[in-house]
C-alpha cells in the first residue's frame, strides 16, 4: 500500500473509531453514491475533483456533498479541491469495504441468478462465497462459477465459507424461516428482496430492496403533481 492510501486508510480508520459522533443514516445511505462518482472521475484519469463536480456526478448540491463529506473530517482543500484516491480510500474504510466481506445467497431463482451475475458486487468490495436452494433442480448447478448447495447445510456453508451478510431472494413465504437460520448461523446483515418485513435481533442489520414499493413512490409524486399538489 504506498503512503496516500495507508494515509487515506489512517483518516477513515481515525474516523470510523471516533466515538460519540456517528455518521448520520442519512449520510451513510449517500456515502456509496460518491463513491461511484469518484470511480467515474478516477477512470478519466483525474486527481484531484472539486465539490461542484463531485456533488454533479453524484446528484446533490455541492453543499450536501461538503456537509457529507465533514463527518469523514474531509473538507477538501481551498482552490485546490479533494484528492480524488485519498477520498476513495476514505469513504471505503468508512463504509467498511477496506476488507473484503463475504456474501451467501439464498434462493437462486430469477432474481438469485441475475444477482449472483452481476460484476457490480465484486467490483465493490464483496465477494459472492456460497448459493444455496432447495430445488432439486438448481441444487448441484454452477452459477456464477459456485456450485449450488442445498439449503439444509446453510449453517455448514456460512462456517466453512466465513460469510457474514446473506441475500434472501427466496419467496416470501419461506423468508423469515430462511432468515432465522442465517442468524442462527452467524450471518449479521440480510439484504432482502422478499416483500414483508423480517424479524431480527438487534445485532443484525435487514436493508430491504422492494422495487414494487419505489414504482408506488414515483406514483404518488407524478399523481402529486398532476393533481397540482406539492409532493413532499
Ligand atoms: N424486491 C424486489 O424488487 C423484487 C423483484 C423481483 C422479485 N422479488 C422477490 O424476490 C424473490 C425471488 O423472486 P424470483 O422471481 O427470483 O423467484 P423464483 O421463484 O424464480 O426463485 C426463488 C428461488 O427460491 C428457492 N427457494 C424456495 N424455498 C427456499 C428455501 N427454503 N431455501 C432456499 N431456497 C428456496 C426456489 O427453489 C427458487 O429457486 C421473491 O420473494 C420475489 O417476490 C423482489
Amino acid at each position: 500500500m504506498d503512503d496516500r492510501r495507508s494515509a487515506a486508510r489512517r483518516d477513515g480508520e481515525r474516523r470510523a473509531a471516533r466515538e460519540g459522533q456517528p455518521v448520520p443514516p442519512a449520510t451513510v445511505g449517500r456515502l456509496p453514491g460518491y463513491l461511484r462518482a469518484l470511480e467515474v472521475t478516477a477512470s478519466e484519469g483525474a486527481v484531484l475533483t472539486s465539490s461542484d463536480e463531485l456533488a454533479a456526478r453524484a446528484g446533490v448540491t455541492p453543499a450536501q456533498l461538503r456537509k457529507d463529506l465533514s463527518f469523514l473530517g474531509s473538507y477538501g482543500r481551498r482552490g485546490i479541491g479533494y484528492d480524488v484516491g485519498h477520498l476513495r480510500e476514505q469513504i471505503t474504510v468508512v463504509l467498511g469495504l477496506a476488507d473484503v466481506r463475504r456474501v451467501l445467497l439464498v434462493g437462486v431463482g430469477n432474481l438469485g441468478h441475475a444477482l449472483a451475475n452481476y460484476a457490480g458486487i465484486a467490483d465493490r468490495g464483496f465477494v459472492l462465497v456460497g448459493l444455496l436452494d432447495v430445488d432439486p433442480a438448481v441444487v448441484g448447478t454452477t452459477v456464477a462459477g459456485l456450485e449450488v448447495e442445498h439449503a439444509d447445510d446453510l449453517r455448514a456453508v456460512v462456517r466453512r465459507t466465513g460469510a457474514t451478510i446473506g441475500v434472501l431472494t427466496t419467496p416470501a413465504a419461506v423468508a423469515q424461516g430462511v432468515c432465522d437460520e442465517l442468524v442462527a448461523a452467524g450471518v449479521v446483515g440480510i439484504l432482502t428482496f422478499a416483500p414483508g418485513a423480517l424479524r431480527v435481533p438487534a445485532h443484525v442489520d435487514v436493508r430491504t430492496v422492494d422495487v414494487a414499493s419505489e414504482l408506488q413512490i414515483l406514483a404518488f409524486h407524478d399523481r402529486a403533481r398532476s393533481v397540482g399538489g406539492g409532493a413532499s
